[in-house]
């Protein structure tokens, strides 16, 4: 890669040359959980970003002071100055959130400590109960172990507090048996165990307003975070987990830091510097259900939508039929049409349990005698990830539009064993395949930083062209620019893109209404299955009052979610999720897809600018010409990010629809106290959807997104419209007369011009190197072992 450096006087380099080193052996230090071929290509990359920004603040420097002292400023200089100072100030790499997504006892928390290689997280036995708070792990610069624990805010806890004694109280008028069978429900006890947790003994019979009064046996620092601090992983685990795990039973005794617990919001741990885990990437250990709390359960929702890749861990032993590990999925691919989630595997855990004659019995003639407990877990490892990819790339398909990257993915399964990992009883390491999950750890974040750094020298390199553009003082405006023709041509393109989008987003309607009967057909039926519990209503009861409270969402840590609004409308979801992630799908143009529209109207814009460009002087070469879409996309305000942000919005929509049309009837039935409670509730909440739907509720849900879309399109064409206002900024800086003779910029164009170039060599080094190290691994397997051997 070419390596230009600034001239440089000798006294700067007294001062530069140390922190030079500092911050290469830094880099080194940060870089230092990838194999060598991979280090090379971080490193180049992670050079010229840094030299990209070197040559932006270049340029920033020379233009604001050639504009320093003046009266006013062009509003084309303007704009100029505050675009450099954006990329100047834009962060280098937001990290990547890996979601470890399973339910409890899944093995997340061994998972964990075997791809960092620590005992950091005490693994649950079957009697106690883990905290189902998230978690999340990264490792950073500092030599201490840090965790930082987050509660709820004064204000969120009362509203949980509200919530739970209104579901503890009224039971009064319960006959003999029903109140015996309330006493058994898990919505109960976990109320009473939080109170007893937090206020003591007894709590659960006092009223909200009393328990206001009464204050909590642990402590609670006014700034909400509880730092720990440690040397070792072991000493921070000691601390941490008196906070986090808990037993459910016999709480009696329970140390102060324990009755934190029904506060904690969620706990951020940091490891130093990592051999195993990058700096930039945040492990988050999801529990699979949510949570009762209203806060930490929009932060489960948020945080599985902020995760670019999510990994659903599920125990082998309820891997089949399990409806728990079918919720999971369908929650993660709900959160690739939803959120920012690209890549979803399927971490299968707990491989090496196998009882062996039992395997032999069952096993259906396989090609080769099984000898031993080894032979027998590859075997089933290998036949699960057959069978399993096949499943989950189906499934992928149905609900994902064809060109998701997941889709093309060779593994999405993965069957890893923590407790072989440490004890290597009869696996060896690479067979647990942890340091395969370590791998693809690793390469998302190189994957991201290739593409955050292509897109950012992209990006200033346009920048660049336009300034030097700008800066071309040859040729002076020769022909007068006729603005009311160029607002014209814009606001005939926004029309076309209007109708565009119209008949884009039309392609939802047909799969809309469809589900809207299918949902009217079946609702009765679903309903019937999300009330009926098997063992009768025992032990239900305040979990269908829990529901109620919470407008028709349940989630605890021990239940399965249970979600009503997002049951009855399913069929709905069933019908239009490939029509939906069409309409937002990037990759290929199809007819119903979005992008593309909006990149025909970029084309357009871009070359009328050019057009009017060369009009007014601006130097033109058609190799430059593609970097002016580049700045049409920021001078269109980062439509993506808004088109992204309202998708979310828009597949909500539905379900939330629904879940306001049934408020009332959720109220009404989370009164229902007395005698034979359950049924009754029961009873309001089918009569209330009964009512509901045939007012309208479907209709009025499938019109609510009809809307949602319709917003998404006037929010288009608003940003698009007020854009225009800097294209014609942009168009007229010269030929109104306010050009301005701005600092020479050529060596630092010529610099981003260069850095631009080697954007591609390092594409084809890193290539190149990749080629390389297989070709050695092939031909020498046993010297060479695995990549970490070529370092
Ligand atoms: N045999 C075997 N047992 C495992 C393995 N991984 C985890 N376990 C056991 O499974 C149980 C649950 O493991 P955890 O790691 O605590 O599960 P988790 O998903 O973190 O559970 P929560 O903390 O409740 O969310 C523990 O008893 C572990 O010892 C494994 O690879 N093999």
């Amino acid at each position: 890669m070419a390596d230009t450096e600034e001239p440089h006087s000798v006294e700067d380099d007294l001062f530069k040359e140390p922190i030079k080193k500092r911050r290469r052996s830094d880099r080194d230090q940060r870089f230092r959980a990838f194999p060598s071929v991979e280090q090379c290509a971080l490193k180049e990359y992670e050079k010229l970003e840094s030299r990209t920004r070197r040559v932006l603040s270049n340029t920033y420097q020379k233009l604001i002071q050639s504009v320093f002292l003046d009266d006013s400023i062009p509003n084309g200089v303007k704009y100029l100055i505050n675009r450099l100072l954006a990329l100047i100030e834009k962060p280098s790499l937001d990290p990547v959130y890996i979601g470890l997504f399973g339910s409890t006892g899944a093995g997340k928390s061994s998972l964990i400590n075997a791809i960092i290689q620590r005992a950091m997280f005490l693994p649950v036995s079957g009697e106690s109960i883990c905290t189902s708070c998230i978690v999340q792990v990264s490792s950073g610069c500092c030599e201490q172990y840090e965790a930082k624990i987050h509660l709820l805010s004064d204000q969120e806890w009362k509203e949980e507090l509200k919530n739970l004694t209104r579901l503890l109280h009224g039971t009064e008028e319960l006959g003999r048996e029903e109140a015996a069978a309330w006493d058994r429900d898990d919505a109960v006890e976990e109320a009473i165990w939080k109170l007893q947790m937090v206020y003591g003994n007894g709590a659960e019979s006092k009223s909200y307003e009393q328990l206001l009064r009464v204050k909590p046996k642990g402590k609670i620092p006014a700034s909400r975070i509880i730092t720990l601090k440690a040397e070792e992983a072991g000493e921070l685990s000691d601390k941490l987990d008196a906070y986090i795990r808990t037993q459910r039973r016999g709480w009696d005794g329970e140390s102060a830091e324990a009755r934190i617990w029904p506060l904690i919001k969620h706990v951020e741990v940091t490891l130093p510097k990592s051999e195993l885990i990058p700096e930039g990437v945040v492990l988050v250990d999801i529990p699979g259900t949510g949570d009762f709390n209203s806060k930490r359960d929009e932060m489960w929702k948020k945080t599985i939508d902020k995760c670019s890749v999510i990994w659903v861990i599920s125990d082998i032993e309820r891997l089949s039929g399990g409806k728990a590990h079918g919720d999971l999925l369908n929650e993660s691919i709900k959160a690739c049409q939803r959120g920012f989630c690209r890549d979803v595997a399927l971490v299968v855990t707990k491989t090496d349990k196998l009882h062996l004659p039992e395997y032999l019995r069952e096993r259906k003639g396989g090609k080769q005698a099984i000898q031993s407990q080894r032979e027998a877990v590859l075997e089933r490892n290998e036949m699960i990830k057959l069978e399993r990819n096949r499943i989950l790339k189906n499934k992928l398909k149905r609900k994902l539009p064809g060109d998701f990257k997941v889709l093309e993915a060779s593994d999405l399964v993965y069957t890893v064993s923590a407790q072989e990992y440490w004890q290597q009883a009869f696996l060896t390491e690479e067979e647990t395949e942890i340091p395969k999950l370590r791998e693809y750890i690793r390469k998302s974040l190189l994957d991201k930083k290739r593409r955050m750094v292509t897109k950012y020298v992209t990006e200033a390199f346009g920048l660049l062209l336009l300034t030097d553009s700008f800066n071309s003082a040859q040729n002076l405006p020769s022909e007068h620019l006729h603005m009311s023709g160029l607002r014209r041509f814009v606001e005939e393109k926004v029309e076309l893109l209007e109708k565009a989008i119209a008949q884009c987003f039309a392609h939802i309607e047909r799969p809309l209404q469809e589900g809207v009967r299918t949902a009217r057909a079946s609702y009765r039926r679903i309903l019937g299955a999300c009330l009926v519990r098997s063992k009768g209503n025992q032990g239900f009861h305040q979990t269908l009052k829990a529901v109620c409270l919470k407008n028709g969402i349940y989630a605890s840590r021990t239940l399965a979610r249970i979600d009503l609004n997002e049951a009855i409308t399913q069929p709905i979801y069933d019908q239009i999720d490939p029509v939906f992630g069409g309409i937002f799908r990037t990759g290929k143009p199809t007819d119903s897809a979005l992008m593309p529209h909006i990149d025909a109207f970029k084309h357009s814009l871009q070359e009328k600018m050019t057009e009017i460009g060369i009009r007014n002087g601006w130097k033109y070469d058609s190799y430059k010409k593609h970097f002016l879409i580049q700045e049409i996309s920021t001078i269109l305000g980062g439509l993506e990010g808004h088109i992204l942000r309202r998708k979310r919005r828009i597949y909500e929509s539905l379900a939330t629809s629904v879940q306001n049309d049934l408020k009332p009837c959720y109220e009404e039935a989370a009164q229902i106290t007395g005698k034979r409670a359950c049924e009754r509730m029961k009873d309001v909440i089918r009569r209330g959807v009964d009512q509901q739907v045939a007012e309208g509720m479907f209709e009025r849900a499938q019109e609510r997104m009809q809307h949602q879309f319709q917003q998404l399109k006037t929010g288009i064409t608003e940003r698009v419209m007020g854009s225009i206002a800097t294209m014609l900024t942009l168009a007229s800086s010269q030929g109104d007369g306010l050009y301005k003779e701005l600092a020479d910029v050529k060596s630092e164009y010529k610099e981003m011009e260069k850095l631009h170039r080697s954007l591609r060599e390092v594409a084809e080094n890193a290539l190149l190197r990749r080629g390389m190290q297989e070709f050695l691994l092939r031909m020498s397997p046993g010297k060479v072992g695995s990549p970490r051997a070529l370092q």
